[in-house]
């Protein structure tokens, strides 16, 4: 299997519940639920996408041929020791492309594995942390995980709808955007009715970082 990826990158995980620690991120190009260009949007199932994961041209990008050499290049951009590693692989929508082969080759070099997923393939063998960030209109695949981060608000993707679902912790994440101000703070009055769900900020962008 060989993989394509977007970029690479060493930064703080800005969301979730492990926002604030230091991960490698591996964005892969390409998603099931929009093409990624901008005549495409209004007619996609993701309508609110703010990630360029298009092409294999950005920081650390490429086509990588097989598990070992991508996995080689994810621990190239660790800068601590052994004990703490973490990636990130996100998108686009990885698992379109992650496989078992490359979660053991990042687990034998020692890192612990996170990735963002929206929730409509199944999970390869060897993820440690699942987050899952449901769409409205694309259906779900997975029905637990250890976070579900919901955008919100999404008109046809109540909350309601996911609390039955086998998740350890529930989030809500304002979607960014023109409204983002309006939609933070409709974010925190539900959370603050509704105490099951935890405000997810996108941290890094408040930061300037990565
Ligand atoms: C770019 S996606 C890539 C991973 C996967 N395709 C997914 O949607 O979960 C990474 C995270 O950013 C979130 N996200 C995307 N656009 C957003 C926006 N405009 N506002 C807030 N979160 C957004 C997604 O819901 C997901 O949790
Ligand atoms: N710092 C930082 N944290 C993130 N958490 C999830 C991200 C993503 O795009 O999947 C992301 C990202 O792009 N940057
Ligand atoms: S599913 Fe994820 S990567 Fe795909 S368009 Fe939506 S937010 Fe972007
Ligand atoms: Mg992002």
């Amino acid at each position: 299997m060989s993989y394509a990826v977007k970029e690479i990158f060493l930064t703080l995980q800005g969301e979730g519940l492990q926002a604030g620690r230091a991960a490698v991120f591996c964005r892969f190009a390409g998603c099931n639920l929009w093409s990624g260009r901008e005549e495409d949007r209004a007619a996609a199932v993701c309508t609110f996408c703010d990630t360029d994961f298009i092409g294999t041209d950005g920081p650390g990008g490429g086509r990588f041929g097989d598990a070992q050499a991508l996995a080689g290049a994810i621990e190239a951009a660790w800068r601590g020791g052994g004990a703490e590693r973490l990636v990130v692989l996100t998108g686009g929508e990885p698992f379109l492309q992650v496989d078992a082969a490359l979660t053991a080759a990042l687990h034998a070099r020692g890192f612990r594995i996170a990735a963002e997923s929206n929730g409509t393939l199944a999970p390869p063998e060897g993820i440690d942390w699942l987050c899952i960030s449901p769409k409205a209109g694309a259906p779900l695949a997975v029905s637990g995980g250890d976070e579900l981060k919901l955008v919100f608000p999404q008109e046809q993707a109540p909350p309601a709808r996911f609390e039955a679902l086998d998740f350890t912790h529930f989030l809500l994440q304002p979607m960014d955007g023109p409204e983002r101000d309006a939609n933070t703070r409709a974010a925190i009055a539900f959370c603050l009715a509704h105490p099951r769900w935890r405000l997810s900020l996108q941290t890094h962008k408040y930061l300037g970082i990565p």
